[in-house]
């Protein structure tokens, strides 16, 4: 199967990474979103970035604009009936994507793949409200997209050879390095990761250590390269909130119980770096 043009839908920091690796491979991209606003946020995140890449001399300036061309953002869902794949990069909520994967089902044409970026959600259970899930798969990239060569390849209980295959090769074509991974609650990279950064909040919320501490401890000491409370306002604090949720609704294990400073951290909207508050305050 040859795809040529794709749509992503959600032009948040995952979508429009999403968008940006896939026009500059050469693939025609739709960008969508529910707003105009949100919309030009992506787009303007992914100028910011070619335009670091061309002061760096790593892209010119009609590469850069050869990129831009290529992607064509849309508030009109509709034209998933163009793409033979979707990506699908909404918020972490089983109803959003389930409602989302419905309506996709009925625009697009029977070939197209469709596919979500789901950080820790059953792929087989929101395959199960398509009528093609044997076309719907996992494509978990990591963040930032650009730059983290990583995509976990998760296969729902229908899905098929063939489309796991186009998906694979698809990511090699994206400079990705695609790692097959089972349709358990968090994958691999977030049963791993997430109880790490709930761990480290734990210790900020127990006053083992302030959030600095443990970012130097982690930093300087296991020489990650940026430390879990900065990693989780990077990732979006809503984000790990909801992963760590899945995590303990689909594994029924207290180990993943979420840490209350975390949830209070949430319900207040201190979710990052996107907001501009999480652990840290952010100017821009
Ligand atoms: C939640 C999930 O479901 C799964 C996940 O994604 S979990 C999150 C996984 N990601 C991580 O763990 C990231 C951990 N952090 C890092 O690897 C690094 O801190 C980082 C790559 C983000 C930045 O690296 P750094 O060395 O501190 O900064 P910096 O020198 O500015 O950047 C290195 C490169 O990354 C690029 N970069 C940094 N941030 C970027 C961004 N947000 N978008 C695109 N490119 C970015 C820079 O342009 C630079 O590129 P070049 O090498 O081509 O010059
Ligand atoms: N953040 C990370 O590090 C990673 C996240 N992921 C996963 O990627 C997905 C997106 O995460 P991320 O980019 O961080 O989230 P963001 O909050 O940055 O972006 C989500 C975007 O989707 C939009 N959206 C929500 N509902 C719909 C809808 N029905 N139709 C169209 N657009 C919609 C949101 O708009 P609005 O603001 O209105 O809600 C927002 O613009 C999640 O499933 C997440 O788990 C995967 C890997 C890493």
């Amino acid at each position: 199967m040859n795809i040529q043009t794709i749509m992503v839908v959600g032009a948040g920091q995952m979508g429009s990474g999403i968008a940006q690796v896939a026009a500059a491979s050469g693939l025609q991209v739709l960008l969508h979103d529910t707003s105009p606003e949100f919309l030009k946020r992506g787009m303007l995140s992914i100028d910011k970035q070619l335009s670091r890449s061309v002061e760096k001399g790593k892209l010119t300036q009609d590469g850069m604009k050869e990129i831009l061309r290529r992607i064509q953002p849309t508030e009109f869902i509709e034209l998933a009936e163009q793409a033979d794949l979707v990506i699908e990069a909404i918020s972490e909520n089983m109803a959003l994507k389930v409602l989302l994967f419905h309506r996709l089902d009925g625009i697009c044409p029977p070939h197209t793949i469709i596919a979500t970026n789901t950080s820790s959600l059953p792929i087989s259970e929101i395959a199960a409200v398509t009528g093609r899930p044997a076309r719907v798969i996992g494509m978990h990239f990591m963040n930032p997209v650009p730059v983290m060569p990583l995509v976990e390849v998760i296969r729902g209980l229908e899905t098929s050879q063939e489309v796991f295959e186009v998906v694979c090769g698809l990511s090699e074509r994206l400079g990705k390095i695609p790692v097959e991974v089972n349709d358990f609650p968090g994958f691999v990279s977030n049963r791993i990761l997430m109880p790490m950064i709930n761990e480290a909040v734990f210790t900020v919320y127990e006053g083992v250590a302030s959030v600095e501490s443990v970012d130097k401890v982690m930093k300087l000491g296991m020489n990650h390269p940026m430390g879990p409370l900065e990693l989780a306002d990077f990732i979006g604090l809503d984000t790990c909130l909801s992963i760590m949720e899945i995590l303990y609704e689909g594994f029924k294990d207290s180990k993943y119980r979420p840490c209350p400073l975390l949830r209070k951290y949430v319900k207040a909207g201190r979710l990052g770096r996107k907001s501009g508050q999480g652990f840290y305050t952010y100017s821009s």
